[in-house]
């Protein structure tokens, strides 16, 4: 038996839905912003960046090698060796290391000298010790680039907050700490963002792939671009173009009121990058558990929910883990196993009609997240205009959560032209391979062979 939402939460749930007007005012926005981006003289006043990434030439299967690749960009760094053998044949190794919190908050030498130090450590786990390999680096916060090779920060996001980095070429930054070090040998071929790095994985595979998604710690997009739309780029004459959109940053102007509520207000109040990156806090992994916190404590203050009993934890910031979300939407209806449990961890006790209600308030404000990526992701459809397009989606939101796939796609359905199609496909091996893939086609294009 399904137990009932109580109707004063459904009221005050109101709020998070995206109604079919809103989206069409969002992508409406959106698309504002891109060209914006895309302008010369519109860019700098510009929140949606649309940096160029310098990467023109998707795979085409025949990349051949061995290659190293980075990935830092939010909860977890990884180093891997990717071997590629041709004919979407590959060998991929990889590992895990934290970043310690004192070093996302402490100064670039330290941060920097930690990720040569992890690389050398994984090389000689790999016997590659004594190897000279290219590496693509993925590093997922805003980039100008300047090159395939050259890209300065220009601001820090998720929890991040490195002194010395902003503004200057994350690639010197790694280059001079490998230097430091002076053991390995490491030829840094391409700096990208893990959309771009999601984008190429899934078009080795999928050669239809022409837009990027993370819908992880953070949030962001991008897509192949026609150069003739990209004013912003003055570089050798090319076809086409991936744009990182940045899409994070959509509403830091204040464009977004008209859907922003009280608890994202909260949040942004809370973070430690106040005013920035508000379209991504509206839907990202990071934000995501501690809006429904927010939410949970609001309502049980006004005696919506455990009857009007609150705990330690509830009221402690960052105690409802976004996993939850998924954990409790994964009950089966009318059964609320896991969302027992999670409220059990929380220190709070609930009857029937609590469960309810803490899984309605986490399915509106997990599909306000995939509506809201999806008028992102729909408008990049339409832009691009072509019959049929895939979307390469990496990130542990869309891949966990159990209805986030299809919610997008119905939402994006409903609000792409109708003669496009499209499907959205999970990149099963992460930004990493993607990396070490750009690093390959741009030995490709140099005529050299790694490894
Ligand atoms: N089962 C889950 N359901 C929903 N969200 C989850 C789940 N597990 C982890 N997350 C959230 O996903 C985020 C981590 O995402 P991911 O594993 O893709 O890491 P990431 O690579 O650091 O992210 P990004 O690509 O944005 O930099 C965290 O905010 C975490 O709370």
């Amino acid at each position: 038996m399904k137990t009932q939402v109580s109707e004063e939460i459904k009221q005050r749930c109101e709020e998070l839905k995206i109604s079919d007007d809103a989206m069409v005012e969002l992508m409406d926005l959106f698309l504002r912003e891109l060209n914006k981006g895309l302008s010369k003289k519109d860019n700098p006043t510009a929140d949606v960046k649309c940096f160029i990434t310098y990467i023109k030439d998707l795979p085409n299967g025949e990349e051949r090698g061995k290659f190293l690749a980075l990935d830092l960009g939010g909860t977890n760094f990884r180093v891997l060796i990717v071997h590629l053998k041709g004919d979407k044949d590959f060998e991929m190794e990889s590992k895990i290391y934290a970043v310690p919190q004192d070093l996302m908050v402490g100064g670039a030498e330290q941060l920097f000298d930690h990720i040569a130090d992890c690389l050398a450590n994984f090389m000689k786990d790999q016997n590659v010790y004594d190897e000279r390999l290219s590496l693509g680096f993925t590093f997922s916060f805003p980039l100008q680039q300047l090159g395939l090779t050259k890209g300065l920060l220009v601001k820090w996001t998720k929890g991040f907050n490195v002194a010395g980095v902003t503004g200057e070429d994350v690639v010197k930054l790694l280059k001079d700490a490998i230097k430091r070090r002076g053991d390995i040998q490491i030829d840094i071929c391409a700096i990208l963002n893990d959309t771009t790095g999601t984008l190429m994985s899934c078009a080795w595979k999928n050669h239809n792939c022409r837009i990027g998604l993370i819908v992880g710690t953070g949030s962001n997009a991008c897509y192949v671009e026609k150069i003739e739309n990209i004013e912003m780029y003055e570089g050798l004459e090319t076809n086409q173009m991936i744009i990182n959109t940045e899409w994070g940053a959509l509403g830091d102007n204040g464009s977004l009121e008209f859907i922003r509520t009280s608890y994202d207000r909260a949040i942004d109040e809370q973070s430690i990058n106040r005013g920035k990156q508000i379209y991504e806090k509206m839907i990202s992994g990071m934000y995501m558990g501690e809006l429904v916190r927010l939410i949970l404590l609001r309502f049980t203050k006004d005696g919506l929910l455990f009857n009007g009993m609150d705990s330690e934890l509830l009221r402690k910031s960052q105690e409802f883990q976004t996993n939850y979300v998924s954990q409790i939407e994964s009950d089966e209806i009318g059964n609320y196993k896991n969302c027992m449990e999670v409220i059990h961890k929380l220190g709070l006790s609930a009857n029937f009609k609590d469960c309810a209600n803490v899984r309605y308030i986490c399915e509106c404000v997990s599909t306000r997240s995939a509506h809201l990526v999806s008028a992102g992701i729909a408008c990049l459809i339409n832009k691009m205009n072509e019959q049929s397009v895939t979307i390469g989606v990496d990130g542990s939101v869309y891949r966990y959560h159990p209805k986030y796939h299809d919610l997008m796609v119905k939402r994006i359905r409903q609000f792409v032209r109708p003669e496009i199609s499209f499907d959205l496909m999970l990149s099963e091996d992460g930004s990493g391979r993607g990396a070490a893939l750009v690093a390959a086609v741009a030995c490709r294009e140099e005529g050299r062979i790694s490894g």
